[in-house]
């Protein structure tokens, strides 16, 4: 019986520092590492990533789009990258941002979170859009596989806030709304529960609340969309020991030398760790 995800989570950060890379295989990044946008060259790089930093990071995160761009072969070395991970000890965050009516969702949850799935993975990203209960059952399957979910609430682009910063019925943002129905999902979980939310790097202060949340913040933005480990302050505070900083693209530019890798994660581990 594999332990509950903010358990197993907890312990990867104590251990390997506050850091999630993402493994974003980008036609950009393929020809940074001279290789070619081909499957071969999806493969070379996703794998590379996972060689070289899967012993020495707490979390990487393989983003879907890059490989299901080159349909049922791309999804396949998918597949291969997350058992990866899970050799290296790294835990794998399949960024699929899914969300969808609660009977999809099963669908959902049992492609990547169910044990024996070959797209399962330790822990998912999803959207709240068609209203938060909605994930209830993908939830569900996660804790009942050790597994775990992040929510989008204030996600990293520019055009986030159009949504995310609007008000509801309730008198509360939207934003405030995904953390807060995090909050209650993880109530009396120790160290964390198992559902966190995302929440950009790059958002500045917005008086979002995250005392109550008991969960994982996942922060994309850091690097190529502009965010600095300075802003995590800003935009957290006293938040700051919930946040799992991620970035994919200014770790990777470091490729194809595994050493260079390690040296990038451990400055980008660095410029964070001291905030916590
Ligand atoms: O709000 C969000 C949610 C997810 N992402 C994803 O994170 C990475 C960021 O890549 P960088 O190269 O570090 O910019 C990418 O996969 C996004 O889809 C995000 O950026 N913002």
């Amino acid at each position: 019986m594999r332990e509950p995800y903010g358990v197993r989570l907890a312990a990867a950060v104590e251990a390997r520092g506050p850091l999630c890379v993402g493994v974003d295989p980008h036609p950009g990044v393929l020809e940074a590492w001279g290789l070619e946008p081909t499957v071969q060259g999806l493969e070379r790089c996703a794998r590379g990533m996972v060689e070289a930093l899967g012993d020495q990071v707490a979390v990487l995160k393989p983003q879907s789009a890059f490989f299901e761009a080159y349909g049922s072969a791309g999804v396949a070395v998918l597949e291969r990258v997350l058992a990866d991970c899970a050799a290296a000890g790294a835990l794998s965050l399949l960024d699929v941002k899914r969300g969808d009516i609660g009977s999809t969702m099963d669908a959902y949850a049992a492609a990547y979170l169910t044990d024996g799935s070959p797209l399962a993975a330790d822990a998912v990203t999803l959207s709240p859009y068609l209203g938060f209960a909605s994930l209830d059952g993908a939830i569900d399957v996660a804790r009942a596989h050790g597994r775990g979910v992040y929510v989008l609430a204030l996600t990293s682009n520019p055009e986030g806030p159009q949504v995310q910063h609007a008000v509801t019925g309730a008198g509360a943002t939207v934003g405030q709304t995904v953390v807060d129905e995090a909050a209650r999902r993880n109530a009396d979980a120790f160290p964390l529960g198992d559902v966190g939310v995302v929440v950009g790097a790059t958002i500045g202060a917005t008086g979002t609340r995250f005392e109550h949340l008991n969960g994982s913040v996942l922060a994309p933005g850091l690097g190529a969309q502009g965010g600095t480990a300075a802003d995590l302050a800003d935009v957290f505070g006293a938040a700051l020991p919930l946040v799992l900083p991620t970035t994919s693209r200014d770790v990777m530019r470091a490729g194809p030398d595994p050493d260079a890798l390690r040296r990038a994660a451990r400055a980008v581990v660095g410029s964070v760790a001291g905030l916590r």
